[in-house]
């Protein structure tokens, strides 16, 4: 039986999360953020889980979507999404920096619900269709649908970093994943390192030869190429004009005192995102007296995520003694100098609070891109704002304009941090009209429609050459 559906999205995650017994919200997160709008505006579907344990759902539509639930028990939750997926391949492919869990019951699961996102994909594709499958969760998707239905088009997008050999050799696993990637006609990455990665990988364990970014298997050819994502420029920027937006960021800065600086983290609470060690630059320079308590406030928005895994337990813990104590040691009475809010915000609400902001502080250890960190940017039409981006964020290949930091070097950061503080206007100005054509011309729709024309054509789209 054949589907209907010619273009689908395969996803771990449903872009929407449940708010009443049938009602759903569009979700945050990065991949929500890039895909829903193209999504939106062509004819297709999106298969993915909704986000709780052994729900069994039917199809159903919302905000211009068709959606096919994908359901996971509670055990696939704990071994394929908490473990494998979380435990394994996330610290992984982010430069190890907590310790990966390499366990076979981990992979058996991965690889059954893999299966099982596939035959769903198989089912509901049309003869032909283009099918783009999304990220780390479903890298053996690919293969198990091409041998399913060599009819399609397959494209897949890895939107964390892909490790050099040095890592990738460590996962026991290492040639069925390059075997599953391989079932794609486009593999797409963040950075072009990711695909230089990936390529020599492919060479070294498999024995397979590339010309360029190549592959060329016994039937057919594999491409590997980075497409930088971005976010929603236009919806931003209109956003933050609105009186509404603008009164609301004026109410957070007297809310939080209207202090001369306010400095701004906008994060999952993951321990690649470097809050920790952003948090003790800030601590430290109030140790020092470079800042004095009631100049500055620095308002942590950290998600909660993940919040079974015992990394990510861990993390709470230490971040919340670190924002204890340095509130402790320098809050007065009803005046804090770090607001830290363990709380998902609405984009409105983001959008208030990057206006707001004086100083936008993105120190990941490793991040795939980070949008937060282009969000900003966007929000910045006033042409105030300072963006100190670690060298560590995908962001960071392009975003050149930025106040450039290494996340480990907790002086450089200190450094950093004061001269975005004391930046002159002209200079910020300079900064961020840079930052803003960059990321007005290279935004979200030009990243999708950059893989899909590579991705149905064969070839790279002519915008981008
Ligand atoms: O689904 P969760 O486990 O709650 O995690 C949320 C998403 O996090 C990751 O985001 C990545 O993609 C962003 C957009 O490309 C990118 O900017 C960021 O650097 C990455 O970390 C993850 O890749 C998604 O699959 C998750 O849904
Ligand atoms: O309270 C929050 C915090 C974050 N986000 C969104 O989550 C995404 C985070 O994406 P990013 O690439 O920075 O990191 P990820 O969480 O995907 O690793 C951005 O679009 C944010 O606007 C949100 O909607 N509400």
């Amino acid at each position: 039986m054949r589907g209907t559906s010619s273009f689908l999205i395969v996803a771990n995650r449903l872009p929407v999360d449940r708010v009443g017994e049938n009602e759903w919200r569009r979700s945050p997160g990065g991949l929500v953020t890039a895909i829903a709008p193209v999504m939106q505006r062509r004819d297709g579907a999106w298969l993915g889980w909704t986000g709780a344990a052994g729900e069994e759902l039917k199809p159903f539509d919302h905000d211009g979507m068709h959606l096919i639930p994908i359901p996971l028990s509670q055990l696939e939750v704990e071994l394929y999404y908490e473990g494998f997926s979380n435990a394994t391949l996330w610290p992984l492919y982010h430069d190890v920096v907590a310790t990966p869990v390499y366990s076979r019951v981990l992979w058996d699961a991965y690889r059954a619900v893999n299966d099982r996102f596939a035959r769903a994909a198989a089912d509901a594709a049309a003869p032909g269709a283009v099918v783009w499958v999304q990220d780390y969760q479903l890298q053996l998707v690919p293969a198990m649908l091409r041998k399913l239905r060599p009819d399609l088009k397959i494209g897949f997008f890895l939107h964390i970093p892909f490790p050099p050999g040095e890592l990738f050799y460590q996962l026991p696993w290492r040639n069925e994943i390059l075997e599953g990637l391989l079932g794609a006609d486009l593999v797409g990455f963040q950075r072009p390192g990711g695909a230089a990665n990936f390529l020599r990988l492919c060479r070294r364990l498999l024995g397979v030869q590339y010309l360029r970014n190549e592959i060329q298997l016994e039937d057919r050819t594999v491409r590997a190429e980075s497409f930088p994502i971005s976010v929603d420029y236009g919806e931003l920027d209109q956003l933050v004009r609105e009186p509404r937006i603008q009164q609301r960021a004026k109410e957070i800065r007297a809310e939080l005192g209207d202090p001369e600086h306010v400095l701004l983290g906008v994060d999952r609470l993951d321990y690649t995102k470097g809050i920790g060690q952003r948090l003790k630059a800030f601590g430290e320079l109030l140790d020092d007296g470079a800042i004095k308590p009631d100049e500055a406030v620095f308002v942590q928005v950290a998600t909660p995520t993940r919040e079974r895994v015992a990394e990510y337990i861990r993390l709470r813990n230490d971040i919340e003694l670190r924002v204890g104590r340095i509130n402790g040691e320098h809050g007065v009475l009803g005046r804090m100098p770090i607001s830290y809010l363990h709380q998902s915000y609405a984009k409105e609400e983001l959008a208030a609070l990057y206006l707001a902001a004086d100083v936008m502080v993105v120190t990941p250890l490793r991040d795939g891109m980070n949008l937060v960190a282009k969000e900003y940017v966007a929000c910045r039409h006033d042409l105030r704002g300072a963006l100190v981006l670690s060298e560590f964020a995908g962001a960071a290949d392009e975003m050149r304009q930025a106040y450039m930091v290494n996340p480990y070097d907790i002086d450089g950061m200190k450094r950093t941090m004061l001269a975005a503080m004391r930046a002159t206007p002209h200079e910020l100005a300079r900064r961020m009209r840079s930052l803003r054509r960059r990321v007005a011309t290279y935004n979200v729709d030009r990243w999708a429609s950059d893989f899909l024309a590579a991705l149905e054509s064969g070839e790279r789209a002519a915008s981008t050459e």
